[in-house]
């Protein structure tokens, strides 16, 4: 898809049920080949990509994992497809401008599957997800010229290692029954489909560490007793002495324990199998942000003031992390949530934190249009769907109740594009004035970035 859009080539794109795209493939070649090029993009997954000049003046795009524009490598082609080839990164001749190789603090990097962006400076790393928004927008919604703002700058993560509250590292054990003692537990190796040994991942905090040091011992100890891999589970909880005001770490490692966490003066707690996001540095810096795109006035015309809506529907709303850091901006507020698991924890949460004006519906998102007793045009909606993104159901009930205002926060800015271009080309989408459209990073290392749209119906 990213040659596509950066390299103006045409290729088959797929989307799949959960929202991800791929390049339709065809048959690999098994075949090496060791080539030197320069790199010319970075895709929106966090790989370099350039063109190979082959004999004939014919040429082949390569993507190169853990590469940066201008850099010159020197490449294993592992797999050709029909419109680029796939390839391993040998060696860097020489670095691009950006490229700063003694900021890499994970030894497996470049080779571990999970962070992509080390070697570039942080505020790179914030520049580049600015640029996968604008040109996720660029080809995904489809809108005219003028009526998506200027991207703006990505909001950084206040910790850019040892921020993830949650691990999942893994091991396989193999089918015929031989499981040898040394088991590589760890991640995906980049391309591959096998797991790497990895004993410690710097991107999550350092007590998730110290507890995945001691997990790898039992499960060592005990590998003959697994009949198949396992995925292990880490999220860190953090309790505070109310008398005191201490808090102490703890690491769960089943999925029914109970985590706790503090996201600015809100307690909230959940199982630890379940979704919460997993950068709490960055979380107030998000919630901040949400809160003051709901207060926003509909209007400072001094003939005509107009405050911001009064009512708050939090579709997709988890254990209720917005519902709750966000009820103060307005008199009331409905969350909606498919799992039972989840609004049973909201309401337990709103609850826990004394809040009074909140209420959690089970169901559907689709479904709560017609449990909404809000007059639209005093109602904002957050919407925080999956990856795969709001789904056409969803998006024509939200277009035919019209909330006065929107606020998209989305862990994949390419389906939120292309629901916004679904919801901005609709007569009924018409009034709607984009406000900002902004990325924050979750993520650092990663080439994750999550995006922030705000839309307001214009009188
Ligand atoms: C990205 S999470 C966001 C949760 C919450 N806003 C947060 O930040 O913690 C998406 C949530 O949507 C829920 N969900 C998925 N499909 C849904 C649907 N069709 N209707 C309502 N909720 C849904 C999931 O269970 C999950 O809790």
């Amino acid at each position: 898809m990213e040659l596509r859009e950066s390299l103006g080539l045409h290729v088959d794109v797929k989307t799949t049920e959960d929202g991800k795209s791929f390049i339709l493939e065809q048959q690999p070649t098994t075949e090496f080949r060791y080539t030197e090029l320069y790199i010319a993009k970075l895709s929106s997954t966090g790989d370099g990509i350039g063109v190979d000049k082959l004999e004939g003046g014919t040429t082949e795009i390569v993507v190169v994992p853990y590469s940066i524009p201008g850099d010159l490598v020197k490449v294993k082609i592992y797999k050709r497809l029909e419109h680029y080839s796939l390839a391993d990164l040998e060696v860097v001749l020489s670095g691009g401008h950006h490229r700063d190789d003694s900021l890499v603090r994970c030894k497996y990097f470049t080779k571990c599957a999970g962070c992509q962006l080390q070697m570039l400076p942080y505020e790179e790393q914030l520049r580049h997800k600015r640029e996968v928004i604008v040109r996720a927008y660029r080809n995904f919604c489809k809108v005219s010229d003028g009526v998506i703002p200027e991207i703006g700058d990505t909001i950084g993560s206040p910790l850019q290692y040892g921020y993830r509250t949650k691990l999942t590292p893994h091991f396989d054990v193999p089918r015929n029954g031989h499981v040898p003692t040394d088991t590589p537990i760890g991640f995906t190796q980049k391309g591959r489909s096998f797991v790497i040994d990895i004993e410690e991942c710097p991107i999550g905090t350092p007590a998730l560490n110290e507890a995945y040091k001691k997990e790898r011992i039992r499960v060592r100890d005990n590998i003959y007793s697994y009949k198949r891999g396992a995925t292990l589970l880490l999220r860190e909880s953090l309790e505070m002495d109310e008398t005191t005001n201490e808090t102490k770490k703890s690491v769960c490692i089943d999925s029914k324990d109970t985590v706790t966490e503090y996201i600015d003066r809100y307690r909230f707690k959940y199982p630890a199998g379940d979704f919460f996001q997993c950068n709490s540095s960055v979380l107030p810096r998000v919630t901040e942000y949400v809160n003051s795109q709901l207060k926003l006035r509909l209007s400072n015309d001094e003939y005509k003031p107009a405050p911001a809506p009064k009512y708050l529907v939090d579709a997709y709303c988890g254990s209720g992390l917005f519902s709750i850091t966000c009820n103060e901006s307005v008199e009331e507020v409905i969350g909606v949530e498919i799992s039972p698991k989840s609004v049973a924890c909201a309401t337990s949460n709103a609850q826990d934190n004394n809040i009074a004006n909140a209420e959690f519906v089970l169901g559907d998102a689709a479904v709560i249009f017609r449990k909404i007793r809000t007059p639209p045009n005093e109602t904002s909606m957050i919407l925080d769907p999956p990856r795969k993104g709001c789904d056409n159901n969803f998006l024509n009930q939200l277009l035919d109740y019209l909330p006065r205002r929107i606020v998209y926060v989305s862990c994949n800015v390419h389906t939120q594009a292309r629901d916004l271009g679904y919801i901005l080309k609709d007569p009924r989408g018409l009034k709607y004035h984009v406000n900002s459209i902004r990325g924050f990073d979750f993520f650092p290392q990663t080439h994750h970035v999550e995006s922030v749209a705000v839309l307001t119906l214009q009188d």
